[in-house]
């Protein structure tokens, strides 16, 4: 596996300080260092630098939408460059209104993406349907075609154009969705794994079915968004919008093995890790680590483990 990485601490897409620390929490856990060492050749692409920009003043309900634009235009074009050398890209973010320019910058490269959407929110509120105006809750409704129609004319996001289909979005995980999504989600008729069908199938059956509706047509290259806040808070506390009743740690890292295997996956993002929202030490540790397993599991480790093809034994 060939991995780039690109560190995107960015915190506006919601209004809790402390999300834009995730990027460098998870480096510090030593993610390069074990990626190396399960055999990755990895490059680390260091982290975007946004500029500040001034009287971001909200527009409609849009919480500092020049700045989440500006944002996502930058790590677009990072992500496009990541792809273009040749590499898996991981993001590490930062909250997830980065989707935007994770996504977009992939679809730039490889135009046809499946999206695997690992999250406990749907985060498909349009402009006009979001409670808060925080865009983190939005990203899908800004890249998919079916909505373009929704999305009003918004400064900083002339760059955007939608580039995925509703047929080739996936839901893992969903347990906190806005009535509005849900409407969205039913009428697009879009693949939903909710925390019902992971309970009622098993995660087996689940990345069965996954595959079986991003593969029934074209096999497309795999973006997998992974919202930390998917694992259950007794995992993964440290993040801003916690929800009861996640995935498990196991489950998790079943997701992520079984996506490596399908040799497919070409983007990654990894969000919403925010220490400010742990308790203790332990509690941030407990996120971190879950977040390096997650991705490690995305480039070959596996539980059973592993050996070098020539080992044997002295
Ligand atoms: N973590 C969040 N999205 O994944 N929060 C925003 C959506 C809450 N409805
Ligand atoms: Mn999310
Ligand atoms: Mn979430
Ligand atoms: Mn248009």
């Amino acid at each position: 596996h060939c991995v780039g990485i690109i560190g995107a601490p960015f915190s506006k897409g919601q209004q809790r300080d402390g999300v834009q620390r995730g990027a460098d929490l998870i480096r510090a856990a030593g993610l390069v260092q074990k990626l190396k060492g399960q055999g990755c050749v990895v490059k680390d692409y260091g982290n975007l630098i946004f500029e500040d920009i001034p009287n971001d003043e909200p527009i409609g309900r849009l919480k500092t939408p020049r700045a989440v634009g500006r944002a996502n235009e930058l790590l677009a074009g990072a992500v496009l460059k990541i792809k273009s050398d040749g590499n898996t890209c991981v993001m590490l973010g930062g909250d997830h209104s980065l989707a935007i320019g994770s996504i977009s910058g992939h679809a730039a490269s490889r135009h046809e993406l499946s999206v695997l959407w690992v999250d406990a929110h749907a985060d498909i509120n349009t402009p006009l349907t979001t409670p808060t105006g925080n865009i983190h809750g939005q990203p899908l409704s800004y890249l998919i075609h079916e909505l373009h129609s929704k999305i009003p004319i918004i400064p900083h996001f002339s760059w955007l154009k939608p580039c995925v289909a509703a047929k080739d979005i996936v839901y893992i995980g969903l347990r906190d969705v806005d009535p509005e999504e849900h409407y969205i989600l039913k009428h697009l008729g879009i693949k939903m794994f909710s925390m019902t069908e992971v309970d009622r199938l098993g995660i087996a059956k689940v990345m069965e079915q996954t595959c079986d509706h991003m593969f029934s047509k074209v096999k497309k290259p795999i973006h997998l968004s992974f919202d930390i806040d998917a694992l259950d808070p007794s995992v993964s506390p440290a993040t801003g919008t916690p929800a009861a009743g996640g995935l498990t740690y196991r489950e998790g890292i079943y997701i992520t093995e079984h996506i490596c295997q399908t040799g497919l996956l070409s983007a990654v993002d990894m969000v919403e890790v925010n220490p400010k929202q742990g308790k203790t030490e332990d509690e941030i540790k407990s996120t971190v680590n879950a977040a390096v397993d997650l991705i490690l599991s995305c480039f070959g480790r596996v539980r059973e483990g592993s050996h070098e093809p020539d080992y044997q034994i002295p």
